[in-house]
């Protein structure tokens, strides 16, 4: 990807999952597996003193834990000092020296993902040095339904997935797993799927993904981000908009606004590219909850058509709402 190369910014990804899914199988499977980069490894592991530190294998690498709660309610101040540490050690003229490619966060099996993510959209200097660059979450094929059945957590997680790795499928029939891969796609149409046993994958899907290029996913599966199956009640559900005709930038923005003020708390994730009219680039847009970016990225492709898309995952989605919104963006 020419715009993941030239963006400076250390890549982060996230594993995330219910307690007993897999991360930490897959964590040492990226640490051992051939790839020749240098990983650094943050560890939140809730109330268990180095534990984890014990469970995860390459001692070369930089691994830093985070003991003292949940990552995502307590210690996000952690978080962005670690990560600070962490940028300090690698390009700052300190005594620490740490040489490294990108950083894996591995987070506790209760964690909701969100203040993980927004960690780097909020903090400036975070968000300068550090790009995440996917939300990988491991999925117990054996367990999931109860999991999502029963937990916010578990829906969460499945909701702010870009990867979603359905684990242990020795555990399940093929039927089993059908019916659980189409649950999974009708709360998030945006993550790309991939079966795994023993957390095991080829890790060009899991790392260096750059999440929010969209082109990149719809290159190798045309159309998955219409795929739609209202098969079950699930409360979370992603909705994919598409517009080729220009956008007006400043009905653009009334509708996010209107969105954050209305809806923010119901929208987990969204992301994707829009076509403003004038505009020679693409936009990107994206955002967590109320927290929300947007920025220029490359310029359309000559003999590209210009296309505005994007997927919004959330709870209980109003989506006519959404839709008749977003017509009125559209440039007159
Ligand atoms: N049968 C089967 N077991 C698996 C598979 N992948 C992982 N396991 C086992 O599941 C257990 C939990 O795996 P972990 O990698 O520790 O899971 P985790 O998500 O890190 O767990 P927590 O940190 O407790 O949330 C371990 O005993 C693994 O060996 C799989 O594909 N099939």
């Amino acid at each position: 990807m020419p715009e993941a190369i030239q963006d400076p910014r250390i890549p982060v990804s996230v594993l995330t999952g219910f307690l007993g899914a897999g991360k930490t199988t897959l964590l040492n499977y990226i640490l051992t597996a051939d790839h020749g980069q240098k990983i650094a490894v943050i560890v939140n592991e809730f109330g268990e003193v180095g534990i984890d530190n014990q469970l995860v294998v390459g001692a070369d690498e930089e691994i830093f834990e985070m003991n003292n709660g949940c990552i995502c309610c307590t210690v996000r101040g952690d978080l962005i000092r670690i990560l600070g540490d962490l940028a300090e050690a690698k390009f700052g003229k300190g005594k620490r020296k740490a040489d490294f490619d990108r950083v894996v966060i591995e987070t506790t099996g209760l964690a909701d993902p969100a203040p993980v993510a927004q960690t780097f959209f909020v903090d400036p200097e975070i968000a300068d040095r550090f790009k995440l660059d996917a939300i990988v979450t491991v999925v117990d094929a054996k367990h999931a339904d109860q999991h999502l059945d029963e937990g916010h957590e578990a829906q969460e997680q499945v909701a702010f997935a870009d990867v979603l790795l359905l684990n242990k499928t020795d555990l399940v029939s093929e039927e089993e797993l059908q019916k659980l891969e189409q649950r999974l796609r009708s709360m998030n149409s945006a993550a790309k799927l991939h079966r795994t046993r023993q957390s095991q994958i080829d890790l060009q899907h899991v790392l260096g993904i750059n999440a929010f290029d969209l082109e990149q996913k719809l290159e190798i599966d045309p159309g998955f981000l219409e795929e739609e199956d209202h098969e079950h009640d699930d409360e979370v559900t992603s909705v994919f908009f598409r517009e080729t005709r220009p956008l007006d930038l400043n009905q653009v923005e009334l509708f996010i606004n209107e969105w954050l003020a209305e809806h923010g708390a119901d929208t987990f994730r969204y992301k994707g590219v829009l076509n403003i009219k004038g505009a020679k680039q693409r936009i990107v847009f994206q955002g967590i909850h109320m927290l929300f970016a947007s920025y220029p990225d490359r310029a359309w492709k000559p003999g590209e058509v210009p296309v505005s898309e994007f997927v919004v995952i959330g709870r209980n989605l109003d989506e006519q709402w959404f839709r008749e919104q977003f017509a009125r963006c559209v440039a007159s």
